[in-house]
């Protein structure tokens, strides 16, 4: 089956320029000027659009059991929104509770990520240390295509890993030719904060930013990064909300250390001031960790994105729907923690970045997939248009406009941050696998039609 993307600007991270783009099955065969088209190949006109590569979200939670419940998205759903929005790859956690074996909890999320309909990969979060955890470590990096394992440092009596299994993690990481990366909040101070809040009587959402500052992010920051910089180990910070947490990446990255960074279209567009609505389902639907923050860091994320000390942009894509998020009607510590964002991403950047005049179109494409493709070692089959890339492909229209809601998107739980924000500069067409799966507001996901995409680990140091 051909395809061939006609008249539109390519995009890539390092240069745009005018090409056609030759689709053949579901790999770029042919980027150039005027190219010949096999007879009976779909063509789709890109004139006066940017064609660019798939989005990737470096960062979901599709069908997670955390906090005593699911999220509202599985991953067909969940993937098939990120199509509509421009994302045809995500790269999701596999996150087994304490004790269990990595390889089984690996082996149930490739089982529920089988009806995804774009393509998918994991990190695996190490939420315990045992030689058994060492020895399977090795294990999915060899046979499963898994180079980047994930420390919640927050999350305390559930799935928070302590200073040991940090320093054990990242070394044997290291030694796998894997990248550690860290949910970075001191979550023994989150919990102390929060158990001081419920005893004052301050139990609603508003809460819940108060039990997080940006210092209990910034400590846990400070210290992965001293971690990593003793066992020479590279260290990749998810979400990244506060000037603080990035003042530490800078710092380790003018001091010559491998860290990098990733923002959240949440925390660069929506600000702390949603938490004080006196509305529970809206002020409980924002509830996610680390919380959104004041503007200043909101204005320093975009900084650091431009100036290079964040890499990646991600979702935290982590939905629940009302009735989820009432279980912590009278106990804000129990509210299930995540919002989503997977459909929208893409549009936000763009719209704030791009029209905001932050952010170039090549800059766009490396914070929305050029650089997690690199980082985590799937460039340059993901993250650039030409041959031999995977024909994941998004046709962008810089004049198009969508007003987002809750009442339009596709993805589930029933609410959305992003609620009334009209932006400018939308996917018009989105093909992943070299099909069209969204074409002028009409998705054409299948489910089951994504693929695990398997990872390569990076040059080992030692060989064991
Ligand atoms: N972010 C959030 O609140 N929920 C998802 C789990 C996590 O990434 O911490
Ligand atoms: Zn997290
Ligand atoms: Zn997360």
């Amino acid at each position: 089956m051909s395809l061939i993307i006609r008249g539109g600007t390519v995009v890539n991270a390092d240069r745009a320029f005018r090409a056609d783009v030759l689709c053949e099955g579901d790999r770029i065969v042919a980027v150039g000027d005027k190219l010949d088209a096999p007879a009976g190949a779909q063509v789709i006109d890109a004139a006066g659009q940017y064609v660019m590569p798939g989005g990737i979200d470096p960062h979901t939670h599709m069908n997670l059991p955390f906090m005593g419940t699911v999220t509202a998205d599985d991953f067909y759903t969940g993937t098939a929104a990120g199509l509509a929005g421009g994302t045809t790859t995500i790269i999701d956690f596999v996150i087994p509770n304490p004790q269990q074996s990595l390889l089984e909890a690996y082996h149930q999320w490739r089982g529920w990520a089988a009806k995804a309909a774009g393509d998918y990969t994991f990190h695996v979060a190490i939420t315990w240390w045992s030689d058994r955890v060492h020895e399977e470590m090795g294990v999915l990096v060899r046979d499963h295509g898994v180079n980047s394992f994930k420390h919640f440092m927050a999350y305390k009596n559930a799935i928070m890993a302590d200073d040991e299994t940090l320093v054990k993690s990242f070394r044997r990481s290291l030694e796998l030719g894997a990248i550690p990366t860290v949910h970075a909040e001191n979550g023994e101070l989150v919990y102390q904060l929060q158990r001081d809040l419920l005893a004052k009587g301050i139990t609603g959402p508003a809460a819940h930013p108060l039990s997080r500052p940006p210092a209990v992010e910034a400590e846990a920051a400070n210290r992965a990064i001293a971690i990593a910089s003793v066992l020479e180990t590279p260290l990749y910070i998810v979400h990244v909300s506060c000037k603080e947490s990035l003042d530490a990446i800078t710092r380790a990255r003018a001091a010559g250390q491998r860290v990098y960074g990733e923002a959240l279209a949440g925390h660069l567009i929506i600000d702390d001031s949603v938490y004080q609505n006196p509305d529970f389902d809206f002020a409980a639907g924002h509830v996610m960790s680390p919380p959104f923050r004041g503007k200043e860091h909101q204005r320093a994320l975009w900084q650091g994105l431009r100036g290079g000390n964040l890499h990646t942009t991600a979702t935290d894509h982590c939905t629940f729907c009302a009735e989820q998020k009432a279980a912590g009607r009278d106990d804000f510590t129990k509210i299930p923690n995540g919002c989503g964002g997977v459909e929208d991403r893409m549009a936000v950047i763009w719209d704030e970045g791009v029209n905001g005049g932050l952010l170039t179109p090549s800059e766009f494409v490396k914070v929305t997939s050029a650089n997690a493709a690199q980082i985590f070692n799937i460039y340059p089959r993901k993250g650039v248009v030409q041959a031999g890339a995977d024909a994941d492909v998004v046709v962008w229209d810089p004049a198009g406009t969508r007003t987002i809601s809750a009442k339009t998107q596709f993805a589930r739980g029933g609410f959305n941050v992003f609620e009334g924000r009209t932006v400018k500069g939308i996917p018009s067409t989105t093909i992943a696998a070299g099909k069209v799966v969204f074409h002028h507001g009409e998705l054409m996901a299948v489910e089951g039609a994504g693929r695990h995409v398997e990872r390569p680990a990076f040059q080992p140091v030692s060989a064991s």
